[in-house]
């Protein structure tokens, strides 16, 4: 998918909400667990509840290579099904990568061939010949952590090098890589209030914001200087939607958090 295609639809859907397909076991209602694949029928009914409300899904990979192969079976089965159904909706691996050159290359086709997912993320911390593997595929994005949404951001994140913050570093450095255009960022919506400094070094890039709903950010406080001409932001919850409910209603349940959001992301579309 390309950049314009995900505006076009965040105008169309007057939503810039990611969710966040992040499935436990222990956490979906009991009855799914009679199935033959718990985590796809999980997906498929919070995706056919939530995909009007929604341009974005976001699996996190640990949660399904936590069951091995049956959950990379759900995982692949939950990709397909979203590009068959939903083809309009951006997709999003988060799976964290990252390697010497070829390994990243593998990575790579991993995600964006074998898997057909939109964009993967990606650690910067080996540098710019770890991630031009993944920006040489054409209209796929690789989204590289920046400034995270955890505590552990401060440990190295935020640290002075070359005169300023390490995230700043990655961000300045990262815009002159080779496909530079196929970047985003990760930045945690629990650093809201590091947002207009981020905006000032990459103004026209998206940025993937985890963190609203369990973490505690703030959806108001990342739109005031995240935004962008173009929009510019994804929006994820995985928990404060997925696991509205663990009874029968859990779909609907979801369905309605994700309403919550979309409403206030409509919102503030409005009074631009
Ligand atoms: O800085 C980061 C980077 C990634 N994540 C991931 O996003 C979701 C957030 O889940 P919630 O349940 O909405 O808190 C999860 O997959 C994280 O691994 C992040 O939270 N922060």
């Amino acid at each position: 998918m390309t950049t314009k295609q995900l505006v076009e639809q965040i105008h169309k859907k007057k939503s810039f909400l990611c969710v966040g397909l992040d499935v436990d076991l222990n956490k979906i209602p009991e009855h799914l667990l009679e199935t033959e694949d718990p985590i796809f029928e999980f997906n498929k009914a919070i995706i056919d509840a939530t995909h009007h409300l929604a341009v974005g899904y976001k699996p996190n990979t640990a949660f399904y290579e936590a069951y091995g192969l049956k959950g990379w079976r759900s995982l692949e089965k939950t990709i397909e099904y979203l590009n068959t159904n939903y083809p309009e909706v951006f997709t999003i691996a988060d799976a964290k990568r990252g390697d010497i050159g070829n390994t990243s290359t593998m990575y790579a086709k991993a995600f964006f061939e074998d898997l057909q997912f939109d964009s993967v993320t990606v650690a910067p911390y080996m540098g710019k010949d770890s991630v031009e593997p993944f920006l040489a595929f054409e209209d796929k994005h690789t989204i590289l952590l920046a400034l995270t949404s955890n505590q552990g951001a401060f440990d190295f994140q935020t640290k002075q090098t070359e005169g300023q913050e390490l995230y700043k570093n990655v961000l300045a450095v990262s815009k002159t890589w080779a496909n530079s255009e196929n970047l985003m960022y990760v930045v945690g919506a629990t650093k809201a209030e590091y947002l207009a400094e981020i905006r000032a070094i990459i103004p026209d890039s998206f940025l993937l914001v985890p963190g609203v709903g369990a973490q505690g950010g703030n959806l108001q406080d990342v739109c005031k200087y995240g935004l962008n001409d173009q929009i510019g932001l994804l929006i994820n919850s995985s928990r404060g939607i997925i696991y509205a409910s663990k009874g029968k209603d859990f779909a609907e349940a979801a369905q309605a958090k994700a309403l919550v959001l979309q409403e206030e992301m409509e919102k503030i579309l409005a009074s631009r």
